[in-house]
């Protein structure tokens, strides 16, 4: 199995209003998507971009990163932010062709797979793999939108 694009930067935050303005006003970044609560995944959620530059093969789209808030009593990412109370780097997205092609691949290596495929928050479905397993790096894996949207 061939990786994808890495679709998205995963970086968890006790607060997505004051995360939006520090990556709005400091970075330069532009919110493409206004927060959502995405009750599913136990996280509210918004999406930044970088600004891109020209790069030696011409313009280049800037990258996403994705803030996310822990929503409810239940929401995975209370461990991380009791850890790191300010927030940080949670986890790398990236995208495949094939989800459950992906899922039979990473167990198949003996990597643990966090739960079954759920919709994710660009609609398509998504997997975690448990950072013990990745080089200490929480992973996501994504199926590449149809449309080719990011
Ligand atoms: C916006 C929607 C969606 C999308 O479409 O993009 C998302 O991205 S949702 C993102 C949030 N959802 C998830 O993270 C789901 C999968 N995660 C989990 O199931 C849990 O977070 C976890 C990975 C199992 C960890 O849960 P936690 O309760 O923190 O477990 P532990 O306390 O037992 O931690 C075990 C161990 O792992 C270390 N850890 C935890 N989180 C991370 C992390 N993000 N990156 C690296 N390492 C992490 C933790 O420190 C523990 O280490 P030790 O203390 O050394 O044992
Ligand atoms: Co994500």
């Amino acid at each position: 199995m061939k990786l994808g694009r890495l679709n998205h930067i995963g970086i968890a935050t006790p607060s997505l209003a004051a995360s939006l303005a520090y990556y709005r006003d400091i970075m330069g970044a532009t919110i493409t998507h206004e927060p959502f609560d995405l009750p599913a995944q136990g996280v509210k959620v918004c999406f930044v971009d970088t600004p891109g530059e020209n790069g030696p093969n011409g313009p280049t789209a800037g990258t996403q990163i994705e803030l996310i808030e822990p929503l409810g009593e239940n929401s995975p990412i209370h461990g991380f932010i009791a850890k790191n109370p300010a927030g940080g780097q949670h986890h790398m997205c990236y995208e495949v062709p094939d989800i459950m092609a992906a899922k039979a691949w990473f167990e198949g290596l003996g990597k643990k797979v966090l739960g079954e495929p759920r919709i994710g928050a660009h609609g398509t479905p998504i997997f975690f793999v448990h950072p013990k397993d990745m080089n200490g790096v929480l992973t996501e894996i994504m199926e590449t939108p149809k449309d080719g949207a990011h």
